[in-house]
């Protein structure tokens, strides 16, 4: 059984889960791929919701066990993968696996699935904004914020890896060229 996965990948504080949760919305024939993590779950999170959260060890043993299609250690000491399963149980529904994953990620996966896969870059209008957003969406502490716009630029260098890039500046309009180009590449 295979189908068809469609990427997002983004410097923190872009836009990406905005985008990627409106395309949910959207009845496209997409769901969402859960990943695994080894960070604690946060208020009212569950496992196999939000993330399948694992302890670093059981996710250690898991990667010896080639369950990952991929994994990355995203945050030091934090890592994020993607398990084998995850792309069965959507493909096996007849669903397209919506990916939102780390830039690197996103590059080893397209890379995995080529004409299968469509990688997407969601790109802010500059760092300065990038850096207004997380201050305005107010989930992180100052010094992950800043975390998280050091690490941005490194992200941005990997944007001409991925086979489109969307600036997200106005919205409405970063939505729709997102939906416009998964309908099309669903459609082929
Ligand atoms: N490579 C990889 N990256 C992932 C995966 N799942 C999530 N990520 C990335 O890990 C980062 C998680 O950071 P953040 O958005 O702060 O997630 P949080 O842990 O839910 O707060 C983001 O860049 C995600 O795109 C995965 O399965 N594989
Ligand atoms: N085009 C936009 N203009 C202004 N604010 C935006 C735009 N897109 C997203 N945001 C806001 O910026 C913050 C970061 O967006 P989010 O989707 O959480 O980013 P990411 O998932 O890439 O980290 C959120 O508060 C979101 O509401």
């Amino acid at each position: 059984m295979t189908g068809k996965v469609i990427i997002f990948s983004a410097p923190s504080g872009a836009g990406k889960s905005t985008i990627v949760n409106y395309l949910l919305s959207k009845n496209l024939g997409l769901e969402f791929s859960i990943s695994a993590t080894c960070r604690p779950p946060r208020g009212k999170e569950q496992h196999g919701k939000e993330y399948y959260f694992f302890t670093q060890d059981d996710f250690k043993k898991k990667i010896a066990a080639h369950e990952f299609l991929e994994w990355e250690e995203v945050y030091p000491g934090c890592f994020y993968g993607t398990l084998q399963k995850e792309v069965e149980r959507i493909w096996a529904k007849g669903q397209a696996v919506l990916f939102d994953v780390d830039v690197k990620g996103g590059v080893n996966i397209k890379k995995k699935f080529g004409d299968q896969a469509l990688s997407i870059f969601i790109q802010a209008p500059s760092i300065d904004i990038l850096k207004k957003r997380l201050i305005s969406r107010a989930t992180d502490s100052p010094e992950k914020i800043e975390e998280r716009i050091a690490k941005a630029e490194y992200e941005m260098s990997f944007a001409s890896q991925f086979d489109t890039i969307i600036v997200n500046d106005n919205l409405e309009t970063a939505q729709k060229e997102a939906e416009q180009k998964v309908k099309a590449f669903l459609a082929r």
